[in-house]
Order: C-alpha cells, then sequence, then structure tokens
C-alpha cells in the first residue's frame, strides 16, 4: 500500500491562535479518508495547507514521494491536489461546461505566444480538454445542465458542479470540504455513491471533512478526529464511533453551546 500524502507535526498559528498543533496523518492511495471534529477544531486549516492556501507555521508534508515545502503553492493542483471549497466559489454567470472547464488551466501548457506560433498544441490541447469535461459531465449525470448558467441552478446541482471542477484537473488527491451540508438526504446520497466511484472507477484518493456523520461513517475507510487544533484519535469509523475521547469532544462542544444557550 502506497503512502500518498503524509502530514508529520503540522501546525498553524493566527497571531495568537494555535488552529493546528502538531497534526500528524497519513492518507494511503485508494483510500477514503475523513477528517471530523467540532466547529473551530482546525479542520478548514488544516485543507488549507494541504492544498497550498495555506503556509504552515511548522511540520512537514510529502505528496507522492515530493517534499510540499519545496512546491510553490499555485503548483499543488498541477502535482495532483484538487479540492472543492466550504463555501462555493463557482463562476455564477458561466455555463456548467465553462466552470468545469477552468478546473482544467492547470493542464494548460500553452501561453499567447504559442496560441500565435503553434497553434496545433493549443488546439490539441483544448480537444483534450473539452473531452475531460466531457467524460466528467456524464460520469456526474449532469448532461441535461450542461448549458445552464450555474447562478440558475439548486445548490445541490452547484455542489456537484464545484465536484466537476476540482476532477478536471485530474487530481491523484481529492480534498472535499464538506461537499453535503445544507443538502438533502437524495443529494447527500447521490454525492456519497458518487465519492465511491471517484475513488472506484477513477482511482483517486479522497480526504474529505464532513459533519454528516452517516456519510463519514458509510464511506470511510479511516477517519481522523480533531479539537481544538489537536488530532484526539484516528481509526475505522466503528473504532472512532466507540472512542471515548471523540464522544466527549462533541459532547464537551455542545455542553459550551448549551451553557451559552442559557446564560
Ligand atoms: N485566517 C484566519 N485568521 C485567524 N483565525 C483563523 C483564521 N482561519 C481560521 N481561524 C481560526 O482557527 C480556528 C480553526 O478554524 P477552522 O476554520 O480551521 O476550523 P474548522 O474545524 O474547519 O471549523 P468549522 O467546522 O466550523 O468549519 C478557529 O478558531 C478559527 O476562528
Amino acid at each position: 500500500m502506497t503512502r500518498l500524502l503524509t502530514v508529520e507535526n503540522l501546525s498553524k498559528r493566527f497571531g495568537g491562535l494555535q488552529a493546528v498543533v502538531d497534526v500528524s496523518l497519513a492518507v494511503t492511495q485508494g483510500e477514503i479518508c475523513s477528517v471530523i471534529g467540532p466547529n473551530g477544531a482546525g479542520k478548514t486549516t488544516l485543507f488549507n495547507m494541504i492544498s497550498g492556501v495555506l503556509r504552515p507555521s511548522g511540520g512537514r508534508m510529502t505528496f507522492d514521494g515530493t517534499d510540499l515545502a519545496a512546491v510553490s503553492p499555485s503548483r499543488f493542483a498541477a502535482i495532483g491536489i484538487g479540492r472543492t471549497f466550504q463555501n462555493l466559489a463557482l463562476f455564477k454567470h458561466g455555463t456548467v461546461v465553462e466552470n468545469i472547464l477552468t478546473g482544467r488551466h492547470t493542464h494548460l501548457r500553452s501561453n499567447v505566444l504559442d496560441a500565435v506560433i503553434f497553434f496545433g498544441r493549443t488546439r490539441s490541447e483544448e480537444i483534450a480538454a473539452r473531452q475531460r469535461v466531457e467524460h466528467i459531465i456524464e460520469f456526474l449525470e449532469i448532461e441535461h445542465i450542461r448549458d445552464a448558467v450555474v447562478g440558475t441552478l439548486s445548490y445541490g446541482q452547484q455542489k456537484r458542479v464545484e465536484l466537476g471542477r476540482a476532477l478536471a484537473c485530474e487530481p491523484k488527491l481529492l480534498l472535499l470540504d464538506e461537499m453535503v451540508s445544507g443538502m438533502n438526504q437524495e443529494e447527500t446520497e447521490d454525492i456519497a455513491r458518487f465519492v465511491l466511484d471517484i475513488r472506484d472507477e477513477l482511482g483517486i484518493t479522497v480526504l474529505m471533512i464532513e459533519h454528516e456523520m452517516r456519510i463519514v461513517m458509510d464511506i470511510s475507510d479511516r477517519v481522523h478526529v480533531l479539537n481544538f487544533g489537536r488530532k484526539i484519535a484516528e481509526g475505522t469509523p466503528a473504532e472512532v464511533r466507540r472512542d471515548p475521547a471523540v464522544t466527549e469532544a462533541y459532547l464537551g462542544g455542545h455542553r459550551a453551546e448549551a451553557a451559552r444557550v442559557e446564560a
């Protein structure tokens, strides 16, 4: 089993706040892993470091044999780390096809000069991009809305388009940040099925942040649990579910919330 991502003692400080503290985890190729934890636990900050959005304050990350400290943040997508965002980050006035095409930009090597001198290469890249986008549209079962303007689509459909855009960059590792929050049960089940197919049919390893415990428990191979920036547990869904530290982290959060409400 090949380790695709290794995170060692990763930390991130925002001024005096330790958002992520000494977190270590490994993701094996072909796994679906989840990162869970109460609000403010540091999950998104961890994802932002793994996807190059934030530079860590300390620690080390290795992806597919490459030390990520040596990779420019703008190259993370090109080396195979794709992601979706907690809040939709789509071009609302663009069509579904146009939005998914933007995910291909990391694969376009041609620049303006190329476009003038080597028209052939630009043209073949364009054809490859279009073919990839068509394949994704079929895979995500969104042929019927391919030419629709994204802003007119339902939230669930927009989330599917965002997933398509992340797939367009042909990631080896796909980071999914709260894909199903705000979705109804049917949309949630669709996403769970797509995540399984992304791993099984496209061979892409998945690391997801998720609050919806049913999807976490149903489809994860491994679960990593954060609380107050630290990793407090790791294991199979069944192991994590019966870990007292995990129950306490969630109950503690609810108790604090209840105290705030009562105050
Ligand atoms: N850019 C920032 N500047 C300052 N503090 C930040 C910043 N980003 C996150 N934080 C703080 O870091 C901590 C961890 O936040 P983070 O968003 O990573 O948690 P989370 O587990 O993803 O939470 P949620 O489940 O609510 O999305 C929080 O206390 C948050 O307020």
